[in-house]
């Protein structure tokens, strides 16, 4: 077998395998409702056999010889309704909840890898785009939909059976000439299908820059701009250049496919019309009944749609590259080192050590830390300064291992974090990332993220980060939705935002979390309320050790010690006294600063306040 077929049999099997999160009751009533629709039209032609038979046999044996037939055709016919009725809400049902289940199992294998380092190449987040598995085409299918074809190819091989066991109850012969049509009819039908679907995903790329350009005249922003500007009719002339040059050679093929239709047309006709005509031969010659033609007649159908059907290979089709990029993500994010671990990894604050450390990330070769060494003790409040690029953030990453070091290790009380554990380390920390998330979901939700809510120490974390203030204008204050897109929903400035994260951050920390790191916390506060946040800062440096990432020195003087990171390495370190004392680049950079508030740079400040 070919390694091709190998891996389309196993997906096949993912597939069916699928199924299970469906839920027993909906997926089994969805799979015997697909099993009696396909055995049903063997049931008909032999409910209808009867019905004709006992027609001619009525007058010697009385009206109640024709009920029964009848009573059972029209039991046929009432089922094949009721099925039909549900049909489409169970394999609604069936289908969502297994793309649910798959999305969760997606969302887990994104989480897996301890660090992000596999999720940033180009390549991963392809697969990831792949297998999320939104269909924006018709050609896409989710894994519910999918995993239902599946099993319904399946199961037509049951209503195969059950109509060819009919037909060869009559005549064996009739089988081999319908069923060999009727798989000709459907090679020839799926693979029309099949290079229709290749045409239509060469022009995958014109495809999506036509969805682009025809939503763009209907995003507020972009909207804004297409009216000042005057260019609607560019945009819509160019989404419609995009949407011709997919479409054309798809339509192209469809006046193809419509011109090639005779062969399977006669593939489906011809063995129909032998049978018909065989048939009703021996009819006329008394040799079969009028009951055996209808049997045989209703049966030789039934073949044809049992095999002819091909929506369901499409649709299987359909959702072979989503499962081809679940599994490549499966082997790629797979990170045999993880640990799970429910307890904590440290019993107090513990004294960090980065020994050596050196990095460069992956796929690059600059190094961003050089054989970097740094001791903080516990409860210290290290303020880490640097020129844009220096490496601080990077640090930080690395701290919170979502990076690992290319040289050296970073150790927490001795024990180098990547044995403690990734995920286990990370419930030890707090961290504020520049480039932090803003949630659309209440002030509340933004800042428990999915820990446990105590109002009490929200509250003292609201009052810590300066957030109180903007709690008490909020109209639902910590129910308020911090979106516009929500009902009632209000949105923050980024100064305002850079609060909710730092609440969180403190609130984590009252909950056991013994590191805070905040990357550039207070870039957007106002200096005054950045003052204030780092006094408070200060006075939770005594439950937790503080690492904190700014650019305005006049706040960060207060820290227990500066670290000025320059070329990968520490440069200086020291408090803000002994710095100033070295006139090194910190002492340069400190007063360069002082002179532009001196100057009046920033008429929010009094004077000699922060300085
Ligand atoms: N994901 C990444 N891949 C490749 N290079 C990166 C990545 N993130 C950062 N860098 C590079 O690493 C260097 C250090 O960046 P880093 O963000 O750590 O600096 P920083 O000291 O925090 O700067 P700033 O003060 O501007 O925030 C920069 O040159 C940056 O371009």
């Amino acid at each position: 077998m070919s390694d091709e077929r190998r891996a389309m049999l196993r997906i096949r099997r993912q597939l069916l395998g699928l199924l299970r999160d469906g839920g027993l009751p909906a997926t089994v009533l969805f799979s015997v409702i697909q099993l009696v629709q396909v055995v049903l039209p063997a049931l008909t032609a032999l409910a209808t056999a009867a019905v004709v038979n006992s027609v001619g046999t009525t007058a010697n044996a009385g009206v109640s010889r024709v009920v029964t037939p009848l009573v059972l055709l029209a039991a046929t016919l009432i089922v094949a309704q009721i099925l039909s009725a549900i049909q489409l809400p169970t394999t609604l049902v069936v289908q969502s909840r297994i793309d649910v289940a798959y999305r969760e199992r997606l969302a887990d294998l994104a989480s897996r890898s301890e660090t992000i380092t596999v999720l940033e190449q180009p390549a991963v987040q392809d697969l990831i785009a792949t297998a999320n598995a939104e269909p924006s085409t018709w050609i896409e299918k989710t894994p519910g939909q999918g995993s239902t074809a599946q099993l319904l190819l399946i199961v037509r091989y049951v209503g195969l059976v059950s109509s060819a066991l009919v037909l060869v109850r009559f005549s064996w012969w009739l089988v081999p000439l319908l069923v060999l049509p009727a798989f000709a009819f459907r090679y020839l039908a799926l693979r029309q299908w099949l290079n229709h679907f290749r045409i239509w995903a060469r022009g995958i790329g014109d495809h999506r820059r036509y969805q682009y350009w025809s939503k763009l005249a209907f995003a507020p922003a972009e909207g804004k701009e297409i009216r000042v500007f005057g260019i609607d009719d560019w945009i819509s002339s160019t989404g419609q250049n995009h949407g011709l040059t997919h479409m054309r050679p798809v339509w192209e093929d469809d006046y193809r496919a419509a011109r090639a239709k005779w062969l399977q047309s006669a593939l489906l006709f011809v063995p129909l019309v032998i049978v018909f005509l065989a048939v009703c031969i021996q009819t006329e010659h008394g040799r079969t009944s009028l009951a055996t033609e209808t049997v045989v007649l209703t049966a030789a159908w039934a073949v044809f749609q049992a095999v002819g059907y091909t929506f369901d290979s499409v649709a299987v089709q359909g959702v072979v590259p989503v499962m081809q990029a679940y599994n490549a993500l499966d082997a790629a994010l797979t990170d045999p080192r993880r640990t799970e671990s429910d307890t904590p990894a440290l019993t107090r604050t513990p004294t960090l050590a980065f020994e050596g450390v050196g990095f460069h990330y992956p796929g690059t070769e600059r190094e961003i830390l050089k054989g970097l060494d740094l001791e903080i003790r516990p409860g210290e409040l290290v303020a880490l300064v640097g020129m844009n690029g220096a490496g601080k953030s990077t640090l930080t990453k690395l701290l919170a291992g979502l990076y690992e070091p290319t040289a050296g290790t970073i150790r927490a009380d001795g024990r180098d974090i990547a044995e403690i554990g990734y995920a286990a380390w990370r419930r030890e920390l707090a961290v504020v990332f520049q480039d932090f998330v803003r949630y659309p979901l209440s002030a509340r939700e933004n800042v428990a993220l999915g820990a446990e809510i105590d109002q009490d120490a929200l509250d003292a974390a609201a009052r810590e980060a300066g957030f109180d203030e903007v709690l008490a204008r909020l109209p639902e204050g910590w129910d308020t939705p911090l979106s516009k897109e929500r009902v009632g929903g209000v949105d923050l400035s980024g100064g305002q935002w850079q609060q909710v994260v730092l609440t969180r951050a403190i609130y984590a920390i009252k909950h056991g979390a013994k590191i805070l790191v905040l990357d550039e916390p207070t870039a957007h506060l106002d200096v005054r309320t950045e003052f204030e946040v780092f006094e408070r800062l200060t006075r939770l440096a005594r439950e937790a050790t503080v690492i904190l990432i700014s650019h305005r020195l006049s706040t960060v003087r207060q820290a227990d010690r500066i670290v000025l990171l320059e070329n990968g390495r520490i440069a200086e370190s020291g408090d803000h006294d002994a710095l100033m004392e070295l006139g090194g680049d910190y002492a340069a950079m400190f007063t360069i600063q002082a002179e532009r508030f001196q100057s009046g740079y920033d008429d929010r400040v009094e004077e000699g306040e922060l300085l």
